[in-house]
């Protein structure tokens, strides 16, 4: 039976390293602050929102939400994206996606300053991700997965990672990050054959496709431990994640739970970021 690693104890960490941090900026006379940009009211962004907002809120770090019409023009959405990045107060912005349709997320990827794009929107931070450069924000989702595998001390020298998914918000960069931690990587998706035989060769398992309940517990290993990034929400708000968690527990070596896992460490990263941008373009200031 596997140990249902639960996100808490490793947000709660993080989070109290973060209001020690904010406390010191107080003494300084900087309030770090945090501005989120949704598009529409996709389900999955309202809860992220909620969750963040709470976050902050217990962290003592200024959080504000720009509301966008889910049918904004190209033109009009660039003009609110560079004023929000023009802002001073702002630190760090968090940009929702997947974007609307009508939006070509070419056209605006550089319109967030580096500096403050904690999420990893801008090409200049997928960079950093790829070189290992750790002045960069990986996003914070396939961040906060390192980090649960770190606190249940889960070695990754050496092992099979196996990362089902590859976004730019999730799958892309998780594998950079496992690889920087000296995994060996694989990454699948939906054109991979005998999926669940190559997940099932996985030391780490990375679930982060976005199919409510796909993996079972064929995909899974004697042992492996299991990360459940996937956050799908139906019409009723009910979360679930990718992973059938009752059909794995039995064989693997651990799992998280969604919710109360990843997307409760997702929160306390995004406020690590906030504070690390902040830190980042006051000593360019001085
Ligand atoms: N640029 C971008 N980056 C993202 O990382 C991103 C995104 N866009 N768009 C939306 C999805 C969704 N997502 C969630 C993260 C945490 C919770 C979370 O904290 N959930 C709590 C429960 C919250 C509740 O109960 O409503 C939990 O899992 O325990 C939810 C959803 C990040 N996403």
């Amino acid at each position: 039976m596997g140990l249902l690693a639960k996100g808490k104890p490793v947000a709660d960490k993080i989070t109290e390293e973060v209001k020690k941090e904010v406390e010191q900026f107080k003494g300084k006379n900087i309030f770090p602050k945090l501005k989120i940009v949704r598009v529409g009211e996709r389900e999955d962004d309202l809860s992220y929102e909620r969750a963040a907002v709470k976050r902050m809120n217990s962290c003592k770090i200024e959080c504000e939400v720009l509301e966008l019409s889910a049918d904004i023009s190209q033109d009009d959405f660039a003009q609110e994206l560079k004023k929000v990045d023009g802002d001073e107060t702002v630190h760090g912005i968090l940009l929702f996606r997947p974007l609307p349709k009508q939006i070509n997320e070419n056209d605006v990827k550089f319109i967030i300053s580096p500096e403050k794009d904690i999420d990893c929107f801008n090409p200049i931070n997928v960079a950093k991700v790829l070189e290992g450069d750790e002045t960069g924000f990986p996003p914070c989702t396939p961040t906060a997965a390192i980090e649960i595998l770190k606190h249940y001390n889960v070695p990754l020298k050496g092992k099979n990672a196996v990362v089902l998914g590859r976004s730019m918000v999730v799958g892309k960069p998780a594998a950079m990050l496992l690889l920087k931690e000296n995994a060996s990587v694989t990454i699948c998706h939906s054109k991979t054959e005998n999926l669940p035989d190559v997940a099932a060769k996985a030391d780490i398992l990375i679930a982060a496709i976005g199919k409510s309940n796909m993996v079972t517990s064929d995909f899974v290993k004697e042992g492996a431990a299991v990360i459940d990034v996937g956050i799908n929400v139906d019409s009723q708000g009910n979360m679930t994640g990718d992973v059938n968690t009752t059909d794995c527990i039995e064989k693997c070596g651990l799992i998280t739970p969604v919710p109360a896992g990843v997307g409760s460490v997702t929160t306390a990263v995004l406020a690590k970021h906030v504070v690390k941008a902040c830190r980042q373009i006051n000593n360019n200031i001085e």
